[in-house]
């Protein structure tokens, strides 16, 4: 239905179709130009990277135009000074070939005024207008007049919220929408904060926190284009799931170097689907585990408690422990990784063999001074480096190591989790011991941290490395390099130098990957040490002390967004302050709080804040923005559960019509109830952080049994409507009101 013809609506459609026609406009002229440099003929490398960037930079163009295509204009404020041209507000801003503003983007300082304005507190504005639109139709128009005077004189109402109303009443379809249209000002507020810093923004369920921190990253990758550009923004979401139904947002918000990622995901090239207790995951998660791996690593650099015998040319030497010590600590005072210390202490002890040989088979019959001299033991320590079993015995006391290499016989090794792991119980470490084979969720941060110890070398960690060609040919480069080493041995503290301290074959291939065509998110994506410029934490409550570890760690200016709700936190060991997640840190943190729920209807945050209440946590009940007129129902069903679950959500998907139904449960019901047509039926932890218009809990004492966080987080998934289904009379906090 197209909006009643009235002059009003005439004129603003008239405009719509101008802004369209300059967009087309400039989707054409880009379109040519990328046209023109892929035709371009290029004669050097230089007029290749400057035609490649080119048709990046174009590509880039149309496919902005394209994600603004929908609700291009959402907005026009008229201001009291009849002299102010009215502003039209929109997810890009648009200049007419003459330069005049058409569009402002919603997210420069100008178009704040649009959140801001409000009838106590008008500034300078006298009407604030939506524009719903359908593809390039106005469907609607809604109007709210903030001038008192003016109001009086028209008969409109002051302040209206029909146009937010209307957007929280709409059909959820699965996909997270943009709400550009209707930030609310304490919304605003935290959307435009500095980009220094933490800031934990927390809120009940429904609050919003969600959509303000990706409209965040939208604002600040505006703000701040040219850090951000180059650095990327990270998100970070509980589960794909999450991250699918937030996914489409951000092009919406015409946004593309944003990486989205759970915390299973960090490290790329590591799937971690390994199933694992919440007891293990527990103790993984501890921040003792930083030094649980430190100690990991610490132990693979051996001295052994012997001399070791070493066999060369016929000649017996030895690994001695004393000469192994002082190599193993002047490879530890290097400060470097483990991987790149390793040159250090081999080079020291084949050092050591060398001049064991030298005074073997220097040795002067008649008991003068040795016969040999420096060069001839550099000669020896080029022999003896190049012979496989003494390198294979020297590499067995320092090896070089991957962090999966580390973390797989640490956790298959009984004495190793002894030996790096002392700070835990004797049950704690027992629950680390297992088979090697998969990783699982909690294993990241830990390879992780493995890695930050162990340094570049983790090639296993890599994805998006360099081709066996390039590895080939980095090789050879090598071999050649290799035929110029030099030595220095006059003195027992230097070093040899040899190309590969400097260059190490796979470094040499990695440096060949051209990196013109992928964006900074692919780029991100495929580095474990990318360097973000900022990072957002959505349900920040879900993360361990060793995954912040993981995250910091990505972010060195410290700057962050965390959007969280403790009473929303699973496992037994879910924070009960952000202090008591940020307060080790040292870092600058402040917390924002939202306070209005904009999901969660007066009639189920009625039942939802009994819930709280039992919780216990210190936080403010959360004030529903509006009621649904649905008020939420009991069907205790027996031994029949299964039955009135299926007949249940049929009633609602009649209900809801084009709207969403979710079944939330335990694991195992869910395991038992999937495969019911027209409802998605979800355990609490897939559930979290989405939203549908009706949802029905099932067997929600089961659900309070595994903690009464997770029922809380299941009964505020509804937009709408929520009913429960139990097999007995319920007895959960809230059950009382149904
Ligand atoms: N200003 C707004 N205008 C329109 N819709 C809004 C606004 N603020 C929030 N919403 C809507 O309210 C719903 C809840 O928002 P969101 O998912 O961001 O909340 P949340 O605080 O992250 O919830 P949870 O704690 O459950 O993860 C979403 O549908 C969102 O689009």
């Amino acid at each position: 239905m197209s909006a009643a013809i009235t002059p009003a609506a005439k004129a603003e459609q008239t405009r719509l179709d101008g802004l369209y026609a300059r967009v087309d406009r400039l989707r054409d002229e880009a379109a040519a130009r990328l046209g023109e440099a892929g035709r371009r003929h290029v004669e050097n490398d230089q007029e290749r990277s400057q035609r490649d960037a080119e048709t990046l930079l174009y590509r880039r163009r149309i496919a902005l135009l394209d994600a603004v295509e929908e609700g291009l204009c959402f907005g026009r404020l008229d201001y009291i000074d009849p002299a102010e041209a009215p502003m039209y507000l929109g997810r890009i801003g648009v200049h007419a070939e003459g330069g005049e503003q058409l569009l402002v983007d919603w997210r420069s300082e100008a178009g704040r005024r649009f959140y801001l304005a409000t009838a106590a507190s008008p500034a300078g504005v006298r009407r604030r207008r939506h524009l719903h639109t359908k593809g390039r139709r106005l469907r609607s128009l809604n109007d709210e007049v903030l001038d008192l005077d003016a109001a009086a004189d028209s008969g409109s109402s002051i302040g209206s919220e029909g146009a937010l109303m209307a957007a929280l009443d709409a059909a959820r379809t699965g996909a997270m929408k943009d709400i550009v249209a209707t930030i609310q000002a304490e919304q605003d507020r935290i959307i435009r904060a500095p980009l220094e810093g933490v800031m934990i923004v927390d809120g009940a369920p429904g609050t919003g926190k969600t959509a303000v921190a990706l409209h965040r990253a939208a604002y600040l990758l505006y703000e701040h284009r040219e850090r951000l550009k180059r650095q990327g923004v990270l998100i970070i979401g509980p589960g794909r799931q999450f991250l699918r139904y937030i996914s489409d947002v951000l092009p919406g918000l015409a946004e593309t170097d944003v990486l989205l990622r759970t915390p299973a995901q960090l490290v790329p090239g590591i799937v971690a689907d390994r199933p694992e207790t919440e007891a293990v995951a527990a103790v993984k998660g501890r921040a003792v585990m930083a030094g649980v791996i430190a100690s990991a690593v610490a132990d693979r650099q051996v001295v052994p408690r012997e001399p070791l015998p070493v066999d060369f040319e016929g000649h017996e030497l030895w690994l001695r422990p004393e000469k192994i010590t002082a190599a193993r600590d002047a490879a530890r005072e290097t400060g470097l990784t483990h991987n790149e210390a390793r040159e250090t202490f081999h080079k020291r002890v084949i050092a050591d063999l060398a001049t064991q040989y030298a005074d073997v088979i220097g040795e002067d019959p008649l008991g003068g001074e040795n016969l040999l001299g420096l060069a001839d033991r550099a000669q020896f320590a080029v022999e003896i480096a190049s012979d496989a079993v003494i390198r294979g015995q020297i590499e067995e006391l320092w090896p070089e190591l991957s962090a999966e290499e580390l973390l797989e016989d640490l956790f298959a090794s009984r004495e190793r989790i002894a030996s790096a792991a002392a700070v835990l119980k004797r049950d704690e470490r027992a629950l680390l011991l297992r088979r090697p084979g998969g990783w699982s969720e909690a294993d990241v941060a830990l390879l992780d941290e493995a890695a930050e110890h162990l340094g570049e070398v983790d090639r296993g960690l890599r994805s998006g490395g360099p081709s066996a060609e390039q590895i080939a040919y980095a090789q050879d480069v090598l071999t050649i390099a290799a035929g110029s080493a030099s030595f220095d041995f006059e003195d027992e503290e230097s070093e040899l130098l040899q190309a590969t301290d400097v260059i190490d074959e796979f470094w040499l291939g990695e440096r060949q990957v051209d990196e013109r065509f992928v964006s900074v998110a692919e780029r991100a994506a495929a580095d474990r040490r990318w360097i973000f410029g900022h990072v957002i934490v959505d349900e920040a409550q879900e993360l361990s002390p060793m995954e912040w570890r993981a995250l910091l760690r990505r972010c060195v200016t410290r700057s962050f967004t965390v959007a969280g709700d403790l009473a929303q936190a699973a496992g037994p060991s879910a924070p009960s302050s952000w202090a008591e997640v940020f307060g080790g840190w040292g870092l600058d943190w402040r917390v924002e709080r939202l306070t209005v729920s904009y999901r969660t209807p007066k009639e189920i945050m009625n039942v939802a804040v009994r819930v709280l209440d039992a919780i216990g946590v210190d936080a403010p009940r959360p004030r529903s923005v509006r009621a649904s007129g649905h008020e939420p129902w009991l069907e205790v069903a027996g031994e029949h559960l299964d039955r009135v679950v299926e007949e249940q959500v049929a009633a609602e998907k009649r209900a809801v019509g084009e709207g969403s139904v979710a079944v939330v449960t335990t694991a195992e019901r869910a395991a038992g109830l999937a495969g019911i047509a027209d409802a998605a039926v979800l355990t609490v932890k897939q559930a979290k952080g989405l939203e549908f218009d009706s949802v029905i809990v099932v067997d929600p004492d089961a659900v309070a049994a595994t903690g009464l966080r997770n029922l809380y987080v299941a009964l505020t998934r509804a937009t709408k409507r929520l009913g429960v289904v139990a097999p007995d009379k319920p007895v959960f906090p809230g059950a009382e009101v149904l």
